[in-house]
């Protein structure tokens, strides 16, 4: 069923699966004296799973933010199915967070409210015509899809690290977002909970078709996950490809950070044989 939502200016046209859908374009961002981007590029294709990667300090943070409107690019573009956010008031970019969902690092979830009530928070937002019994049908159906059925009435502070992440994706998924911003989903979790959360990225993409940004730190995770990698290095991509290209790349940048971390990936290998 169709519920009205407020009147949006975006006008969002589901792409087809390998479209372009994000265009970073000649993005610049600095704060203060600090310059994050100069002349940034990149393109995010519908469906994929593109893994942003680049040392500490680098924008990974800050370019996910810059295409939900938490912060604001000097100069250049977004393009997000065609149009461009960067001419988008506050308000606009509600709309944009419905179609591009953020899973943030801590799970962030309202810890005076119930699992239910956190899920159901973006639904009450975006959807406020929704009657009762369709927002607690939409609650249980994306718990179900997190593997974490009928936790309704627990509240944030009863769960897990891993269950935390989970319920965090659950809410970021309840308005069907077509796009997942991951920032940092592994770290600090166990192997065995990686692996769950990675899981989760999948299916997400193989389930719902979603396109998914990931930001992360975790090599094995990047690699194994990823359709493509994007890395970010002196304010700038400088090099995006598939995990395989980005193996053999002789980029100085991209090699020097990948044999930094060659015991991470050697030993993922190792496990993979
Ligand atoms: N709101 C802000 N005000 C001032 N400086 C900021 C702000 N947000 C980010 N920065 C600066 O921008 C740079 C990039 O930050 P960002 O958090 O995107 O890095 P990152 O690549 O995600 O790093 P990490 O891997 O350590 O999380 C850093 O130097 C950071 O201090």
């Amino acid at each position: 069923m169709l519920f009205r939502h407020r009147t949006s200016r975006l006008q969002f046209q589901p792409p087809r699966r390998g479209e372009e859908l994000i265009r970073f374009e000649h993005l610049r961002k600095s704060f203060g004296p600090k310059h994050v981007f100069d002349d940034l590029e990149l393109s995010v294709y519908a469906g994929e799973t593109l893994t942003v990667i680049g040392g500490s300090g680098t924008g990974k943070s800050v370019l996910l933010k810059c295409l939900i409107g938490l912060l604001r690019p000097d100069a250049g573009r977004i393009l997000f199915e065609g149009q461009d956010l960067t001419g988008f008031r506050e308000e606009d970019f509600i709309d944009v967070r419905r179609h591009v969902a953020m899973v943030f690092q801590g799970a962030a979830l309202f810890d005076s409210l119930t699992v239910g009530e956190n899920i159901a928070y973006p639904l009450r937002e975006h959807f406020p015509d929704m009657p009762p019994e369709e927002l607690r049908e939409r609650v249980a159906r994306k718990l179900a899809l997190v593997n974490l059925p009928g936790i309704e009435d627990m509240r944030p502070a009863d769960l897990s690290g891993g269950m935390k992440k989970r319920v965090g994706l659950a809410r970021a998924i309840a308005t069907d977002p077509e796009v997942i911003l991951w920032d940092e989903p592994t770290t600090g979790l166990d192997p065995v909970t990686t692996e769950t959360i990675n899981q989760m990225i999948r299916s997400m993409q193989q389930q719902l078709g979603c396109t998914s940004i990931v930001v992360t730190h975790d090599m094995v995770s990047a690699f194994s996950l990823s359709d493509r990698i994007a890395m970010l290095a002196n304010r700038r991509i400088a090099q995006v490809g598939t995990p395989e290209e980005m193996r053999a790349s002789t980029v100085p940048e991209v090699r020097a950070f990948l044999d930094a971390r060659r015991h991470e990936l050697r030993t993922q290998e190792e496990v993979a044989r």
